[in-house]
């Protein structure tokens, strides 16, 4: 069953299959903000202060970052796909399986930021225990460019202090907050408290787990993957996060930075975020 519902006072769509998994996407952003995997218990992390509306960004969920990730470029942070209204496409069930599409197509006030044609397709399809997430992106131009990308996923914890990652083990990492480059060597990897880090070229599929089971977590098309939880003293600096918010989840997210996407006229880049409870 697919049926609009309203989510933070926005147009969102309800995705439910025959097994009873079930997903919840917002226009604004494209956002997905909900899944419980069939007989489970919700799995995205939403904070109870998130705001949505245009211009506003949604914490929680799978914020779609594109065209540009963090601050690596003029546009505003984390780009505009995120504060953007997207359009529903359309709804299947099939095979067990429930999908729905999302798309954002250029207009002027896109090309003010970033002046190229492009349209993007947010794709989820969820089944039993699984969620797929993919974005495509198509450049409908006579111009190449070049971006950066990422499906910031807020996964839900008990208690991030005891939640484990493991799967980046001899991976290469930039820590944003320092600056220094080093390989992971901790496997499984615990969380003390602020983390933010890119992995480059992190191949293996991750699994993280917390009181609320293991998590399977696998990428394609990105090549990167971003960990952040901000920590005691940004979560107090954040208005959308309580101050112990940071406790009840982990971002892993599927992300292209180190090489930007280039896409010519008229072709097509697919990254993928897929999870299994
Ligand atoms: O607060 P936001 O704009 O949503 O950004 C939240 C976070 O996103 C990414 O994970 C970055 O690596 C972090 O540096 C940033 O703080």
């Amino acid at each position: 069953m697919i049926e609009p519902v309203q989510v933070l006072g926005q147009p969102a769509m309800r995705l439910r299959g025959s097994d009873g998994a079930q997903a919840t996407v917002l226009l604004h952003g494209g956002q997905i903000v909900s899944w419980i995997p069939a007989g489970d218990i919700e799995r995205l992390y939403l904070s109870p202060q998130a705001v949505a509306g245009p211009g506003q960004a949604v914490r929680g969920g799978i914020p779609v970052i594109f065209p540009q990730f963090e601050r690596r470029g003029t546009l505003p942070r984390h780009g505009f796909a995120r504060t953007m209204a997207w359009q529903w496409v359309e709804g299947h069930q099939r095979a067990g399986a429930v999908t729905g599409v999302l798309r954002l197509t250029d207009d002027e006030t896109t090309r003010a930021l970033w002046p190229h044609r492009f349209e993007a397709e947010l794709s989820l399809s969820l089944s039993g225990l699984r969620l797929d997430v993919e974005l495509a992106v198509d450049n409908t131009g006579d111009a190449p460019f070049s971006f950066t990308a990422a499906l910031h996923t807020y996964l839900r914890c008990d208690d991030v202090l005891r939640a484990r990652l493991s799967g980046l083990y001899g991976t290469r990492y930039v820590d944003s907050l320092t600056g220094q480059e080093q390989r992971q060597e901790i496997d499984p990897q615990g969380f003390v408290g602020e983390i933010d880090r890119i992995y480059f070229d992190a191949r293996e599929p991750l699994s993280l787990s917390t009181a609320f089971g293991r998590m399977r977590i696998e990428q394609e098309g990105f090549d990167d993957v971003v960990v952040w939880n901000p920590g005691p003293q940004k979560a107090a600096a954040l208005a959308d996060l309580s101050d112990d918010g940071w406790l009840e989840m982990l971002c892993v997210e599927a992300a292209c930075i180190g090489r930007p996407v280039k896409l010519a006229p008229g072709s097509e880049w697919v990254g993928r975020q897929a999870f299994e409870a």
